[in-house]
């Protein structure tokens, strides 16, 4: 399994292509797209009600509520295709994790904006498993303090990121939208609820 250390200053990323075959990814983007009940979430911004622009599920473990960008949500249980890719996940990482959040992008005009998973409840130094199937997307970075530290990465299906150490403290990501014209894409980030 080849593995790729992305040395920015005070974060602990790392970055594992092909971390699922094609075939396997195929099949996975395919599943993903068809058997998931995905339901878009309102944001609220400025005292203003927006749909985001993607959409979501969560999975989780029993009584595991988790707050995000503002909404709390009820995990559903875990279907096995994401117990197998959160099996394979834990087994390189070695961490456990207990929710998984999805997001499918539907082509280039979804996108996430700036954050850090820094909720309370991921505890002090959160430990992200972020995969991806299906369209290649740009991941960026930043700095919090310091404004000329940025990073760009490309997010290739059947990929695996790993968010960790003080990362979520010092860093913020978002994925843009892109005028190309891109597939859907499927990212489910495995966390740690204590
Ligand atoms: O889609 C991605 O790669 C990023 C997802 C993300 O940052 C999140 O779910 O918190
Ligand atoms: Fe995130």
């Amino acid at each position: 399994m080849s593995k790729k250390i992305i040395e920015l200053p005070d974060a602990c990323l790392e970055y594992f292509p092909g971390f699922f075959s094609q075939e396997e990814s195929d099949r996975y983007l395919g599943y993903f797209l068809k058997s998931i009940e995905w339901q878009q979430d309102k944001i609220k911004m400025f005292g203003k009600e927006f749909l985001q622009p993607r959409l979501t599920a969560l999975f989780g473990e029993k009584e595991k509520s988790y707050t995000y960008s503002g909404i709390t949500m009820l995990p559903e249980p875990f279907p096995s295709p994401i117990l197998n890719i959160k099996s394979k996940c834990e087994e390189i990482l070695g961490e456990k994790f207990n929710i998984c959040l999805l997001n499918l992008y539907r082509n280039g005009s979804d996108s996430m904006g700036w954050h850090a998973d820094d909720e309370r409840e991921l505890g002090k130094n959160p430990v992200i498993a972020s995969v991806s199937f299906g369209a290649e997307r740009i991941f960026h970075l930043k700095h919090q303090k310091d404004p000329s530290l940025r990073e760009k990465l490309v997010l290739e299906n059947g990929s695996l990121l790993l968010m960790a150490g003080t990362t979520q403290h010092f860093w913020k990501h978002q994925l843009p939208k892109t005028k190309k014209k891109v597939g859907p894409r499927v990212n489910l980030t495995f966390r740690k609820v204590y």
